[in-house]
């Protein structure tokens, strides 16, 4: 059977091991070849195929619920349940999604995006089947990353403690996270990995039993399960945590050993109440590029199979603001041993895996634990230390009560950098950084700001860790600055509350934030060829909003718009509208920004078209809202 002819993962039963292997080259092929054509995640997909082929023959996937935790991994679950020849549309607008998604496949169970949700869930419905008197089986599968988010532990306490609740949690340990994996958890499992008896049993134990006089042969169509119940022998010392916690702990199973892997799930399953299976497993496993460089890895944009190097682009492209940020961090940081900078597990996203090349002293990484992140920096600054948060703004969403309880209220100088807020694209709805403006501006003592460029960024990143004496929390996009010129040092700080003028007019009055700066500087260009002068502002902060500067304009001009890359509801809009209100001030306001709606996956460009958000698109509604210009296509 080939891959092609796979639409229900149940065509999976029966098949022998030399089958599966073949459907599993087919799955790395397709999965290489996809991802090098579209980009995506690499190296986590290729290293579950015979996790996903072994576990799933073993499965009645007619009733049986498999969560997958993040998702990044789960393309293989997607090339055998139904997504084979649409599968070239990966992470593209209307296209394959990139994590799990429950309106695209029947057999997505639950979505994810965010790690260290799949045992929660998986739990959830666990004991939904058994209110409800129904027998199938629920499965979660967990990375070594995303059990280290603090979810994952709260569930594995909860579930612990119901002996009767049938639950598998796969746990699929290639001791990687996006960088290598950190903390005493990763440290444990790879203990378990390594650990002499285990591997004495699996390098010795079929040799050993097969030399029993007149009865070795016989024994082998039993040795996985013999061999499986010695390793059980060995369990006080390895798996000890898991069992303490009320697991049945199994393993480590090589995670590419496909009889290995079928024998112990069919084990796993007669068993009652949890049990965890440990997987040791490579990230990247079977295209040697990405085995050796993991992390480079984990994902990609598109890219030359053979040489494994990037499509380069046709153009030069401006640093990215992530390199930005950490080259003047690192310079501050230099200056300063107070900086510390914190990541939760995103090193190479945030930059930060600069600050640790350079100053390993002064960086922390605490795994994927936001929440923990954000509570030791208040820890730290509490004791006179300067934190830098490194926390995408979508990830950040998970240490909200932590920011108002441990930061805000205490007043201590912890300084977000969030960067991918706004729009970023092929990650989706789960990933998109649409509501940090909101969900910070309305926490008291917070100063809240986002740069116009990259040459601003610098600015602010300096006001962040020298100019502040309380929370203060900056946003950046994913992506490329403008390319504007930069200083190597000594950056004037911006000073906070103060925004600044970039143009006049009388007409209206534009009031853009952060990456929408530019773009209003466009619109006014476009106004202006159909003879409409505005005066257009980068207001720079949103709280504490630069009051004295947009009001008398807004009152003298009478029209005044908004512009944001963030939800409308409650966003930067809302924030000067009310302060018009809070004045009295009885003038015009246009809200452009992200309306109530989610924003799927698709290249930034096509999404802000599809909002509106374009520069001529927002001229147009500019138009549209004040000067009754009739509406036209725009192009
Ligand atoms: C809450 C949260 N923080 C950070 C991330 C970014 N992230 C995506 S995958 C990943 C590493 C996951 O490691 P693991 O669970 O071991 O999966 P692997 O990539 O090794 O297969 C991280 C940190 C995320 N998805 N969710
Ligand atoms: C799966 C996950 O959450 C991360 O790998 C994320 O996709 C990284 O996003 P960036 O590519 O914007 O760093
Ligand atoms: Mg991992």
């Amino acid at each position: 059977m080939h891959l092609s002819e796979i639409t229900h993962p149940n065509q999976l039963h029966g098949l022998s091991i030399r089958q599966l292997q073949q459907i599993a080259r087919q799955i790395r092929d397709k999965h290489l070849q996809t991802v090098a054509a579209t980009g995506g995640h690499l190296g986590p997909g290729l290293g579950v195929v015979e996790l996903t082929l072994g576990l799933y023959q073993t499965l009645d996937l007619d009733c049986d619920k498999v969560i997958w935790d993040v998702g990044h991994q789960a393309y293989p679950h997607k090339l055998i349940t139904g997504r084979y020849d649409n599968f070239h549309t990966l992470r593209q607008k209307d296209g394959i999604a990139g994590y799990l998604k429950r309106g695209e496949s029947k057999f997505d169970h639950f979505g994810a995006g965010h790690a260290s949700t799949s045992i929660s869930a998986a739990l959830g419905m666990a004991l939904a089947r058994d209110i409800k008197g129904e027998k199938f089986k629920v499965v979660a599968i967990i990375g070594d990353g995303a059990l280290t988010g603090g979810m994952a532990l709260e569930c594995i306490n909860h579930a612990g403690h119901l002996p009767k609740t049938n639950l598998l949690v796969v746990l699929n340990d290639n001791e990687m996270s996006i960088s290598p994996n950190v903390g005493a958890i990763p440290r444990y499992l790879n203990k378990m990995r390594l650990s002499p008896p285990v591997q004495f049993i699996k390098d010795n134990f079929e040799e050993q039993v097969k030399q029993i006089p007149f009865v070795g042969e016989s024994l082998s169509p039993e040795l996985e399960r013999i061999k499986e119940g010695m390793k059980r022998l060995a369990v006080p010392k390895v798996g000890a945590v898991f069992e303490e916690l009320g697991f049945t702990y199994m393993g480590p199973v090589d995670g590419h050993n496909l009889e290995e892997l079928i024998a112990t799930f069919e084990q796993a399953h007669k068993m009652t109440g949890p049990v965890l299976v440990h997987v040791a497993t490579t990230k990247g496993k079977g295209y040697e590029i990405a085995e050796n460089d993991q992390v480079g890895y984990h994902a990609q944009n598109p890219f030359n199979v053979a040489t494994g190097k990037a499509i380069p682009s046709n153009k030069p492209k401006p640093p990215a603001y992530a390199k930005v940020f950490a080259h003047t961090l690192v310079k501050l940081a230099e200056q300063n041993p107070k900086i510390i900078g914190i990541t939760a597990a995103m090193a190479t996203g945030t930059g930060l895996d600069k600050l640790q090349a350079k100053l390993p002293d002064q960086y922390i990484d605490v795994g994927i634990a936001e929440q923990h992140a954000v509570t030791m920096s208040a820890g730290l600054a509490a004791e006179g230390i300067r934190p830098v948060v490194a926390i995408y703004s979508t990830f950040l969403q998970r240490a909200f009560d932590q920011i108002i309880h441990d930061v805000c209220i205490q007043n201590l100088p912890v300084f977000f950098c969030m960067d991918r807020a706004g729009i970023v694209g092929a990650d989706g709805p789960t990933h998109q950084g649409m509501y940090d403006i909101a969900y910070l501006r309305c926490i008291p003592n917070i100063v809240v700001m986002a740069p116009k460029d990259e040459a601003e960024l610098q600015r602010m990143v300096v006001t962040g860790i020298n100019h502040t004496s309380g929370p203060i929390a900056m946003r950046t996009p994913r992506g490329n600055g403008y390319g504007v010129p930069l200083m190597e040092e000594g950056w004037e700080p911006v000073e906070i509350g103060k925004g600044e003028i970039l143009r006049n007019g009388d007409d209206v009055l534009l009031v853009g934030y952060g990456t929408m700066v530019y773009p209003a500087m466009q619109v006014a260009e476009i106004l202006n060829e159909h003879g409409i002068q505005a005066t257009v502002i980068n207001a720079r902060f949103v709280k504490p909003l630069d009051t004295e500067l947009i009001l008398p304009l807004a009152k003298k001009i009478g029209r005044v718009v908004t512009l944001e890359e963030g939800c409308l509801m409650g966003g930067f809009g809302s924030a000067v509208a009310e302060a018009l209100l809070d004045a009295d001030i009885v003038v015009r306001v246009k809200r452009i920004g992200v309306p109530d709606v989610l924003v799927d996956h698709a290249e930034p460009n096509e999404s802000k078209a599809s909002l509106g958000l374009t520069s001529p698109q927002m001229a147009e509604t500019v138009m549209q809202a004040f000067f009754s210009k009739q509406p036209s296509s725009v192009v």
